[in-house]
């Protein structure tokens, strides 16, 4: 009698039944290996594509429409953009020959080498390490003498008696001189106006910026404002950066404040950027995130009853 065998019949040690399920096992984990990659890799296209749409929403800034001059791009011709100018030169007398006609702004780099920057740079950093605010920001006026000192300001010539010698040197001043009068003729050119009508005025000033707290009112630099009305007597404003944008510090551009929006100037070591001092020219600098950012506030005035003499070491 032929038993019925239970099981699977085997054919040859192994059943064809029992190698079927095993071809179709090896095939379903080969299938299972490529769904896997294939999945793994449109998870990974959507991690990328999820980091990027978040960086971009974060770094997203809603206050700046456009970016008039990177840090990147070295200027070999500057850019100028004219603006019509506001009625607030009406306020004051006119001078022919100086009083803003035409208004705008401009963004040079031939002006100041990057290496005269740094000097003057250097300049600053040995005035302001003699005192230096508490609060963020903190000012060197080579004129006045006034340096910021915890949370006022001291005269760094009468404070540093003899020493201030070893702060500062002759070449120093004379490179601030030079740079002064490059820069003034620059503007004169842009505006159309006579050089020699171009009077220096007061507050001419170094700044540094760092992102600890304001402690006093004199720490907020970051207040929209206009040049012509918060001084008065400017008429153009130019600013000689000392130092860049995304590698010496964070935050801390010039924003032109526009109502058709705001339109930026990254600094960077050397670049000039100048503009008619009126309310054509609302303004704002942006709270600087990290590091220090080094400029120069260097002012000119019409009127020859508002003209400072340049600085000389005491
Ligand atoms: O440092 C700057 O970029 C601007 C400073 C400024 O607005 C000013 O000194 O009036
Ligand atoms: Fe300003």
């Amino acid at each position: 009698m032929v038993t019925q065998r239970r099981g699977n019949p085997k054919v040859n040690g192994a059943s064809a039944i029992e190698k079927k399920i095993k071809r179709g096992n090896a095939q379903r984990q080969a299938s299972g290996w490529k769904w896997t990659a294939g999945s793994l890799l449109w998870c990974a296209a959507l991690a990328v594509c999820v980091v990027a749409l978040g960086w971009w929403y974060f770094t997203l800034d809603e206050d700046v429409t456009e970016t008039l001059v990177s840090r990147r791009e070295l200027l070999q011709q500057p850019k100028v953009f004219l603006v019509q100018c506001s009625e607030d030169y009406e306020n004051y007398k006119r001078f022919p020959g100086c009083t803003p006609q035409s208004c705008g702004r401009a963004i040079t780099d031939t002006v100041v080498t990057k290496e005269e920057a740094l000097t003057l740079r250097q300049l600053a950093e040995r005035g302001l390490s003699l005192g230096g605010s508490d609060g963020g920001a903190s000012i060197l006026d080579l004129h006045s003498g006034a340096l910021s000192m915890g949370k006022q300001f001291v005269n760094i010539y009468k404070y540093s008696g003899d020493k201030i010698k070893d702060v500062f040197s002759k070449e120093d001043f004379e490179l601030y001189r030079d740079v002064r009068s490059r820069i003034q003729r620059r503007i004169a050119e842009t505006f159309g106006v006579d050089s020699s009508h171009m009077y220096l005025t007061k507050p001419t000033f170094f700044s540094r910026i760092n992102s600890t707290e304001a402690k006093t009112a004199h720490d907020e630099y970051w207040h929209p404002h206009i040049d012509k009305v918060t001084y008065g007597s400017f008429d153009y404003t130019s600013l000689l950066y000392l130092s860049d944008y995304g590698s010496d510090f964070g935050g801390g551009r010039f924003i032109f404040m526009d109502a058709s929006g705001n339109r930026t100037v990254e600094p960077r070591a050397g670049r000039v950027s100048f503009f008619s001092s009126g309310s054509e020219n609302l303004h704002r600098v942006e709270k600087v995130t990290w590091g220090t950012r080094y400029a120069i506030t260097v002012s000119f005035t019409c009127d020859p009853d508002h003209a400072i003499d340049n600085p000389t070491l005491p």
